[in-house]
């Protein structure tokens, strides 16, 4: 079971009841690190379906997540001409997937629909970002299904589900909206601001305290999204089977949230003092010597 710290009002949200952050020590617990018994399908399977003509380095950048954490895998699904060129690991096929990772930088749901279904069918943990958010508007979810939503994405999808709400409303109050996000839909919800909010319909909730400003740059959400789907497919035999023992989707989420911060940090910080502006490519390539300190210190 994790060892998280309570959080009070310390935190730049509001203080909420159970309130929880992640420490290094709680990513340790949950990481699964490979053994001799160990191959690439049984180490987990990201898919991606990602990116576009018109955003093809979206999906660059959440390959550059997900590949970033080691997974066994990471099968690329959508359209970008850019993924291979810039990470010939990863492969252009269908197949078997762990986990599924929908929207950064998709133009249109159209093709998207059918692997969502039979995701949904399968129990496959799926991470829906961006434009895929949309697809949480129409049915009810499983906690095993993470939204990853900004501001404006969490009033949008928060007004489909019939709250009347402001963006304003949801910049003031992110852990209640991150709650109310993830009561409405059924999903695990990571909202993301300068503090992501972690909610489970369960109730269960971590406000997760992020990198510096210089993290909030154009990429970096989808970076983060392939992250979390490469955490989700570490833990997926667990997560569709029910047996949790204690790793649950929202606590991989805020595994993924923690994970992203401190890579930030490491890469704009590493003078100490303001530090430095990064680009989103560069929290990814911090990923792993963060996981190498947390794994290993
Ligand atoms: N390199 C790339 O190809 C990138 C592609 N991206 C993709 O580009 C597509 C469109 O992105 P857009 O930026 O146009 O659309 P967004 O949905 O990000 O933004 C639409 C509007 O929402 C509001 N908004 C955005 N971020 C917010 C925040 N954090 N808090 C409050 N309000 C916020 C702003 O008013 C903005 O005009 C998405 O699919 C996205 O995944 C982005 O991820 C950035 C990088
Ligand atoms: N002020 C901030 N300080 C630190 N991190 C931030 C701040 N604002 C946003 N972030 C982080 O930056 C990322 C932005 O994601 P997102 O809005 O989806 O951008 P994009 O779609 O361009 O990738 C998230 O990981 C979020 O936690």
């Amino acid at each position: 079971m994790g060892r998280g710290i309570e959080l009070g009002s310390e935190m730049d949200l509001p203080t909420e009841p159970g309130l929880m952050a992640l420490t290094d020590a709680d990513v340790a617990d949950l990481w699964l690190v490979p053994g001799e018994k160990e191959h690439k399908y049984t180490r987990g399977v990201v898919g991606l379906l990602t990116g576009s003509h018109t955003y093809p380095g979206a999906a660059v950048l959440s390959a550059a997540g997900a590949l970033a954490a080691g997974p066994g895998m990471v099968r690329y699904l959508g359209n970008s001409p850019l993924v291979v060129p810039a990470f010939p690991e990863v492969v252009p096929a269908a197949g078997q997937v762990q986990s599924l990772v929908i929207g950064s930088g998709l133009t249109s749901l159209a093709e998207a629909r059918a692997r969502y279904d039979a995701a949904l069918a399968a129990g496959t943990p799926l991470v829906l970002d961006a434009g895929g958010i949309e697809l949480a508007y129409e049915r009810d979810l499983p906690e095993h299904v993470v939204l990853t939503p900004h501001a404006g994405e969490l009033s949008a999808l928060l007004r489909a589900k019939g709250e009347a709400v402001t963006r304003d409303d949801v910049e003031a109050r992110p852990a209640w909206a991150a709650k109310q996000a993830a009561q409405l839909t059924g999903a695990t919800v990571l909202a993301k601001f300068a503090t992501d909010a972690v909610a489970a319909p369960s109730g269960e909730l971590y406000a997760q305290p992020g990198g510096p400003g210089w993290a909030a740059t154009a990429g970096a959400g989808d970076v983060l999204a392939g992250l979390v789907g490469a955490l989700l497919a570490m833990h997926a035999h667990d997560l569709q089977t029910g047996d949790l023992q204690g790793i649950t989707p929202a606590k991989l989420a805020a595994a993924a949230s923690h994970i992203h911060a401190q890579a930030a940090i490491a890469a704009a910080c590493s003078q100490g003092r303001v530090g430095r502006p990064i680009r989103a490519s560069e929290i990814a390539a911090h990923i792993p010597h963060v996981i190498e300190r947390i794994l290993n210190d």
